[in-house]
């Protein structure tokens, strides 16, 4: 590499500053890029960032932290080169503590909504795959960026799970209905080509840098805009969208705890459960 490239990116590097979000974890990490004001919130649990209840606290409180310290966007990536995000951690819902369990979908729940509301800008440099509740996240910002050669969709049809209205809505405010219909009852997951020419992502990256430069580009499109109105807009174009949520959160918790604990759901995920840990082991 050329010694005036390693100097760019240095430089690139001594531009972002960390920030904690308090609670000492790692499982995200939130980096703020002096220069531009952007926020990269970086899941990071490995294998594959599932979704367990510790990184859904992480996820959310790191995404207050960003609207806290008045960042001017927030871009959500993963630290896996190869999955973005494997989705809920199925071991959080099979046989589960039900205490743990109520904590866990609160979680779900109030991590989503911070999201999909969040008064800033944000974008998602979707730099692996992206599956059902991984694909959730992505879908609850407001543009999404793509490197090939990765997957992205909600298939929890193929494996006898319904999703829950809040899963739906976030496919439908990107979608149009007959297309996220047709794709949940399919379990269907799309390739980059598919998901594009859907508009499920906006555009593709060759790199996990470039996709994040196009992020930046986006979220700096509202530049021009006052925060304030920006903020409120999009909250009221998204009212309809959280209604329900909003309104009756413990009635949704009720209805989803009720479904997780009926033995067909259990029985099925037993069985996929033990299909993905003979595949790790191939
Ligand atoms: C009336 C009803 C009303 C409402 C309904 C209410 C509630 C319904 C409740 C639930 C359903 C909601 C909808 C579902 C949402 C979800 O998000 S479910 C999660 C779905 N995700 C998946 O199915 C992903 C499965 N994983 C993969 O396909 C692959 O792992 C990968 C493509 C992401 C990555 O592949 P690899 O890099 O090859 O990695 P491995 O497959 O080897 O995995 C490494 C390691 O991680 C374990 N693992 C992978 N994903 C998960 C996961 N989601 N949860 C837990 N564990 C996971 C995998 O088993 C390996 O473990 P080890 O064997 O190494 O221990």
């Amino acid at each position: 590499m050329l010694r005036s490239q390693t100097k760019l990116m240095d430089l690139g590097r001594r531009l972002c500053r960390s920030i904690g979000n308090n609670n000492g974890s790692n499982l995200t990490m939130v980096e703020v890029d002096d220069k531009t004001g952007i926020a990269t919130l970086t899941l990071n649990k490995p294998p594959v960032n599932s979704c367990n209840l510790e990184l859904l606290l992480d996820l959310n409180e790191s995404i207050k932290q960003i609207e806290r310290n008045g960042s001017r966007g927030l871009i959500l990536t993963s630290s896996n080169d190869k999955v973005f995000s494997s989705g809920l951690d199925l071991n959080e819902l099979h046989q589960p503590n039900q205490d743990r369990l109520i904590a866990f979908w609160r979680a779900l729940q109030d991590m989503w909504l911070s999201l999909f509301l969040s008064r800033v800008p944000t974008a998602a440099a979707i730099n692996g795959h992206a599956i059902a509740v991984g694909c959730v996240l992505a879908t609850a910002c407001e543009y999404r960026v793509m490197l090939p050669g990765f997957s992205i969709g909600i298939h929890a049809t193929k494996f006898g799970y319904v999703v829950p209205p809040f899963i739906l809505i976030s496919y439908l405010s990107v979608l149009p209905r007959y297309i996220a219909e047709r794709a949940l009852l399919q379990g269907k997951l799309f390739s980059i080509d598919e998901a594009l020419h859907v508009n499920l992502i906006d555009e593709v990256a060759d790199g996990k840098s470039d996709a994040i430069i196009k992020c930046a580009k986006f979220i700096g499109s509202f530049a021009k805009t006052q925060p304030d109105a920006r903020a409120l807009t999009k909250r009221q174009t998204r009212a309809q969208d959280v209604q329900l949520l909003i309104k009756d959160p413990e009635g949704q918790l009720r209805e989803s705890l009720e479904y997780i604990n009926t033995p067909f759901f259990q029985q099925g995920l037993e069985v996929y459960l033990a299909k993905l840990k003979s595949k790790s082991k191939e």
